[in-house]
């Protein structure tokens, strides 16, 4: 299959690394006009902690013509600006997938001609040095149609070739509520985390118990506006499920407060606080949040 990769991130070279392994793909990848280097090769430390120096293919126009797969491994805030730069030179028929956390944030998806998934991960990757990514923790990953129609055809041929590369991922056609469920545990550990300066075990402390609590009250009313439902007891469960899972990660906002870079604060919390004001809902803990972290973020 012929591939593209946006993003020369942690989540981008993950999914090149898998994906240039098998001799069926060519694939290569777009970097943010921010780059000032580009080598000709990148660097890839494995869940085995065994390192790769392998080559590296920078994508030209004729690999955009051709492209039948785009994943977008971008930031939820730099989602707009990189769709509405290849809009005009991909085929309408090229299958373009969402590879970020948040909700909310390609504003235009109704307006765009290609077929779009969403792939939601629970893999662990970070970046060592530009241009060299560690895969620090295996996951899962749930893929799912979030506009335009794709063939069977198509949509069996994109998960095998996705599966070969990274072999815990599931198609599902209830997309919907598994991005709520990310949506939810991203909204209760990430701001927490960062503002508390904490890793996301110490969120099983019942000091949190209050805020936790208050936060999925806001999200299941929120949620239920958009026709999902969750279970507050259910809700809570895998919310500190995960927590305990991943006790000792620094979660990605705060990792990105520290880092002095902008968190995906907007598309996580802030979603939350944008449906709740179109419903006429208070979600004052949510806002409360949003608040807090963008004192701590750079702009
Ligand atoms: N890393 C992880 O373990 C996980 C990440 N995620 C989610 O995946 C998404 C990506 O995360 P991650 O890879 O860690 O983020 P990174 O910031 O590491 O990677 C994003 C990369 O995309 C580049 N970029 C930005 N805009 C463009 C553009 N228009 N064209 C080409 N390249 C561009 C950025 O360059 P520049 O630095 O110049 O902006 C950066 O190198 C996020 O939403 C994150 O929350 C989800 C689960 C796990
Ligand atoms: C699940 C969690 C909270 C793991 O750290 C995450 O997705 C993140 O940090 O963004």
């Amino acid at each position: 299959m012929n591939i593209v990769i946006i993003g020369q991130g942690a989540i981008g070279l993950l999914w090149y690394h898998h994906l240039a392994k098998s001799p069926k793909n060519t694939v290569s990848l777009l970097c943010s006009s921010r780059t000032t280097f580009i080598p000709s090769h990148y660097g890839f430390t494995d869940i085995n902690q065994q390192s790769h120096e392998l080559s590296l293919m920078v994508a030209d126009n004729a690999a955009f013509i051709d492209a039948e797969l785009i994943l977008i491994c971008v930031k939820s805030y730099q989602v707009n600006v990189a769709i509405e730069a290849l809009k005009n030179k991909i085929s309408p028929h090229v299958i373009i997938v969402f590879c970020h956390n948040g909700m909310g944030a390609y504003q235009n998806l109704a307006s765009l001609q290609q077929p779009c998934l969403t792939l939601l991960t629970t893999h662990g990757c970070k970046i060592n040095s530009p241009f060299h990514a560690q895969h620090t923790g295996l996951g899962h990953c749930d893929l799912g149609s979030i506009h335009g129609e794709i063939s069977p055809l198509m949509r069996a041929n994109i998960t095998s070739t996705l599966k070969q590369a990274l072999p815990t991922l599931t198609f599902t056609n209830d997309i919907k509520t598994k991005q709520w469920l990310k949506l939810a545990i991203n909204c209760v550990i990430n701001p927490l985390t960062a503002v508390e300066n904490i890793d996301n075990g110490q969120l099983l402390n019942e000091k949190f118990n209050p805020i936790i609590t208050e936060l999925i009250s806001e999200i299941i009313t929120v949620a239920a506006y958009e026709n999902v439902k969750f279970d507050f007891n259910e809700l809570q469960e895998k919310i500190m499920q995960v927590a305990k899972k991943t006790a000792k990660n620094c979660s990605s906002m705060r990792s990105d407060i520290l880092q002095q870079r902008k968190t995906e604060i907007d598309y996580i919390n802030g979603y939350i606080v944008t449906l709740a004001k179109k419903s006429g809902i208070l979600v004052p803990k949510n806002e409360m949040l949003v608040q807090q972290v963008k004192a701590l973020q750079v702009s």
